[in-house]
């Protein structure tokens, strides 16, 4: 509807079931010393996170549990399937409107690019962190969370893909990036800008996800396969072919360039490059720039070094495809499809 309803109203009188899954973060970060800048990600349970959002539970039924209590830094296969598993499970539930994602900030792009391809449910999927620890004065944590909640029990929030919610901004999975260090202001949606806005708890939308996500997702769900390893070449000035090489050593099936400018890179780099694609890796140039279009064949003859253009997804994002690309093909068709559909 053009104007939100409340979320008991669109229960029909009954509050809206709302599973939140609790991974650490800084949105359960505690300063051992008060007033202090200094603090340890992911100490807080997910009880307490409840507890320290004044008004969540009028929004509605909420339960949660504890996935994992590591700061994002450490995000991890492991988890990441034991998310992906838990999350399908409970949106399968027909009682169950939305699940809400606690997750630190550093990787939450990555892993909410990866639930937009292994999750099979029109329902709403949030993610949501923080940039403040729990104990910070102006803690910015308990608002995200209720915000999180709300679009989470809003069925107007489904059949966006996963979501993002921060710092009032409702983000496509797909979309965000992380920009800031320490700013809360630090999502931001490159290229097309957020999904929707939500506002104490009142969410509009304005945008719907441009690609392929969630329930036209083809990718296995996470914990059916293990997805293979794909490492990251960063370019700059002078660079040469040494990390090429350890990447190979290292038994990556993929290479994702964090080129330069449009995905480019030294004479060396693209030579150690085309060479690992002789050996089978499949090379996919993506950009370390932010905005853009990685396309094929501006300045890199892509269809002679049988490499692929990342599009519009950054190095980060181009490495979660990728693996997930791999697990269907190693066809370079197929992959740059991928990039196209995704
Ligand atoms: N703001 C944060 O959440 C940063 C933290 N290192 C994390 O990603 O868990």
């Amino acid at each position: 509807p053009l104007y939100p309803q409340s979320a008991a109203a669109q229960a029909g009188g009954a509050l809206p079931k709302v599973v939140i899954l609790a991974t650490g973060g800084t949105i359960a970060g505690v300063q051992p010393k008060e007033g202090e800048p200094g603090y340890k990600a992911g100490s807080l349970s997910v009880d307490a996170l409840i507890k320290g959002a004044p008004g969540i539970e009028k929004l509605a039924q909420l339960s949660g549990e504890q996935i994992a209590s590591i700061g994002s830094q450490d995000m991890n296969d492991e988890v990441w399937g034991k998310l992906a598993r838990r999350a399908n499970e409970v949106l399968a539930q027909p009682d169950v409107t939305g699940v809400v994602v606690t997750h630190g900030t550093d990787t939450m792009e990555e892993t909410a690019f990866f639930l937009g391809l292994v999750v099979r449910s029109d329902k709403p999927v949030v993610l949501v962190g923080s940039m403040r620890p729990a104990t910070s004065q102006s803690a910015d944590g308990p608002l995200n969370l209720y915000n999180a909640v709300a679009v989470a029990a809003d069925k107007d929030a489904g059949g966006r893909g996963v979501l993002v919610v921060s710092n009032d901004d409702i983000h496509s999975g797909r979309d965000v990036h992380k920009t800031h260090t320490t700013a809360v202001q630090t999502f931001v949606s490159f290229n097309r800008g957020p999904i929707g806005r939500v506002y104490y708890g009142k969410p509009r939308y304005f945008n719907m996800p441009a690609h392929r996500h969630t329930t036209k997702s083809e990718f296995p769900v996470a914990g059916t396969t293990s997805y293979p390893r794909v490492d990251i070449v960063y370019a700059h000035e002078g660079v040469d072919g040494t990390m090429v090489k350890a990447a190979i050593a290292s038994g990556a099936k993929g290479i994702v360039l964090a080129g330069v400018g449009d995905g480019n890179g030294t004479k060396d780099l693209i030579d150690a490059l085309a060479a690992a694609r002789k050996q089978g890796l499949v090379i996919v140039r993506s950009s370390h720039v932010g905005f853009g279009i990685v396309r094929r064949n501006l300045e890199v003859d892509d269809d002679a070094l049988g490499f692929v253009a990342a599009m519009d997804l950054n190095p980060q994002k181009a490495r979660v495809l990728l693996r997930m690309a791999l697990t269907l093909s190693t066809d370079i068709k197929v992959i740059q499809r991928a990039f196209e559909d995704y």
